[in-house]
């Protein structure tokens, strides 16, 4: 060691704590790493004993085992004393004689890889050939900028080949500790430790466990970075959201584990159908997203989108079964579409939501016209949440005809929206956005509300019972939605037995949780009747009919509107028909437009219906004039 300042730089690269002391004990200086680990100043150790620090210790032994604690003669530093003097503290110590072209790395640090002395050759070269090719260039940059004196010392992780053939991650840190006269680097001493747990918690912390590949926080990262990037280059990137179709499926029909493979060998497929370089991640669920750089054009990213779907629409074998499935991509440019990465990201979600409802399998590029809609749409969710307390909300009624007598013996309920600029909005514009943020339970609440009042008007006006149906959306009957104790209000309310009745899907019963079972027995429990809407649509299960005690089967009007013309349609109307009596149960014909639909209805035995022939949904004051007027007049 030719100077005492080349052995402070050295003594701040190593990656443990090292004190240096003077004959007595005393302490001469203490590396940043002692400080840190013991939470004190330099100031504060400076000149003090080593009995002092260490009262535990005063009868330290000769070897000086304490883990912290590496006494060092710095005023007799030698070489040979500081390489001991780092072994002891636990690193692996290297010292490069740069001109003679000896690289030397201690027992220790030789251990550490697994190599014996004589294992690899003392010539730089031997270790570059164990260095990660992928790390090289970045161990190199940090060694140059050492020897030409921008760098007091080096810091540098890197992979190393251990002498099984695994990649250890190690920290090397080192510097120049003797320069000739005219400056130039003739040696360079340093420590390497071994930090492969380390980077395996940066890996858990930035990889997806399941598919190895990026997580959302590391995806991120590189789109930042990658955005940075191309503004710089100005050559075109895009990002891809991609999610999986109907993926649920796949769990639910062969169990979770069958769907992690799955998702496993999608990441697989998608990484391989694009470049090394082009990052693919996994967002969670089954949603992936790729981040494409330096692209040549859109019809680049439309083959490389083609590839993708194709890739992922092979078969997968899964418990020794064929199972398809296939995908949908939201596609965005930058610089094109926005040229942040937030926006990138609600862009290629956007589109891929478009892709989805577009019938899925297929990608879609972002256009301004979807974050117009989108706008609309939060646009209209701030209005709908207003809607209520602004008495915008009307429950309007259409009547229910007895087929046999030709009365109005029933009403449904239908909610419209009287908005202030658009006018009458129907629910098909505004419940699914009811639905997604959960305000179908306050409007839904209210309209069963509404109903069982005007129910409440029209039994007694009429002296008996008059029943209204109320929609119930699936989202009403989750475990979570608030609801009040319905047979309580109906009670004080004093409506009869079977004055009101819920109009529900076949998919909600087809897949009832416990808590849609419950809610729906303590509705039936507090009187309400249950009617299935469009049936015939869907799964059509007569079980679960019986099950939960169902009381109407309301036949969709797809099949009245074709009972004129198509026979099969006919058919399915006569059997649902027979099947519901069968069962005890009655029907309702939904959409009945003319004469021809009626006579044939009544003709094939049909309880109820309801329609344009009769009258279109009206306010609550029209719909008091409907009442006890025969059909015909109605028709007419
Ligand atoms: N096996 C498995 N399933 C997961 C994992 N993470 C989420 N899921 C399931 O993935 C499904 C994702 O469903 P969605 O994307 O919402 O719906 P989908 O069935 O794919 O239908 P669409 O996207 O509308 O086509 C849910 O059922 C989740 O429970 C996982 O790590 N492993």
């Amino acid at each position: 060691m030719t100077h005492s300042a080349d052995l402070q730089t050295a003594l701040h690269a190593v990656a443990e704590g090292l004190l240096l002391l003077s004959s007595d004990l005393r302490i001469v200086d203490a590396n940043p790493s002692f400080l840190q680990r013991r939470a004190l100043q330099r100031e504060q150790v400076l000149g003090r004993s080593i009995f002092e620090l260490f009262p535990e210790h005063d009868s330290m032994p000769a070897d000086n085992a304490h883990p912290d604690l590496v006494p060092v003669d710095a005023l007799h530093a030698s070489e040979a004393r500081l390489r001991l003097a780092l072994e002891a503290a636990g690193d692996g110590v290297w010292e490069w004689d740069i001109g003679g072209d000896e690289f030397i790395l201690s027992r220790r640090g030789r251990a550490m890889l697994g190599y014996s002395e004589t294992d690899v050759g003392t010539s730089l070269i031997h270790w570059i050939a164990i260095t990660h090719p992928e790390d090289l260039q970045r161990v190199r940059d940090h060694v140059m900028d050492c020897i030409r004196g921008r760098l007091s010392f080096m810091s540098c992780e890197y992979r190393v080949r251990c002498r099984d053939g695994n990649w250890k991650w190690v920290l090397a840190r080192g510097a120049v500790v003797d320069r000739s006269e005219d400056g130039w680097a003739r040696r360079m001493v340093g420590t390497t430790v071994d930090i492969s747990s380390e980077q395996e918690t940066l890996r858990r912390a930035n990889f997806d466990a399941l598919t190895g590949l990026p997580n959302r926080s590391l995806f991120r990262e590189r789109l930042q970075y990658e955005v940075t990037a191309s503004r710089r280059s100005g050559r075109l990137l895009a990002l891809l959201f991609i999610d999986l179709d109907r993926f649920k499926e796949v769990n639910d029909l062969l169990g979770h584990d069958a769907g992690d493979e799955l998702l496993k060998q999608t990441a697989a497929r998608i990484r391989a159908s694009v470049r090394e370089v082009d990052t693919v991640a996994r967002l969670g669920g089954d949603e992936f997203t790729v981040i494409l750089t330096n692209l040549d054009g859109r019809s680049h990213v439309e083959n490389i989108a083609e590839k993708i779907l194709s890739a992922i629409s092979r078969p997968y074998l899964l418990n020794q079964e064929e199972i398809y499935v296939s995908g949908s991509i939201g596609i965005t440019l930058h610089p094109g579409d926005a040229s942040e990465p937030e926006r990138l990201v609600r862009n290629a979600d956007q589109a891929m939501y478009v892709a989805k409802n577009a019938g899925r399998n297929q990608f879609s590029f972002f256009t301004k016209s979807m974050q117009d809609q989108a706008w609309q749409r939060l646009k209209l969710i701030g209005e709908l949440r207003n809607a209520l307390p602004q008495r915008q909300l009307k429950v309007y009624f259409q009547p229910v005809v007895d087929l046999r007598s030709g009365q109005v013996v029933k009403g449904e309920a239908l909610l419209r929206w009287l908005h202030p600029v658009r006018g009458l909005i129907c629910p098909n514009e505004f419940v699914v956005l009811a639905e997604e943020t959960g305000l179908i339970n306050e409007i839904g609440n209210w309209v069963f509300m509404q109903a069982a009042a005007w129910s409440k008007r029209w039994s007694t006006l009429r002296g008996n019972v008059f029943q209204i149906s109320v929609n119930k959306s699936p989202v009403q009957f989750l475990a979570n939605a608030k609801s009040p104790n319905w047979g309580a209000y109906l009670k004080d309310l004093g409506l009869d037995w079977n004055s009101m009745s819920v109009e529900i899907t076949e998919s909600l019963l087809l897949n009832a949780t416990d808590a849609t079972a419950e809610k729906l027995f303590s509705l039936r429990d507090a009187g309400v009747q249950v009617a299935i809407d469009d049936f015939g649509t869907g799964y059509s299960s007569m079980a679960y009919l019986k099950k939960f005690a169902v009381d109407y089967l309301k036949v969709d009007q797809s099949f009245i509107r074709d009972t004129a013309c198509n026979s099969t349609s006919r058919t399915i109307a006569e059997t649902i028909i027979v099947m519901a009596h069968k069962l005890g149960l009655q029907v309702i014909a939904e959409g009945v437009e003319t004469e021809e639909q009626r006579n044939w209805l009544t003709e094939a035995g049909c309880d109820f219906a309801q329609g344009f022939l009769f009258s279109e949904p009206v306010p609550p004051e029209a719909f008091e004039q409907l009442l006890n007027i025969p059909y015909a007049r109605l028709a007419s």
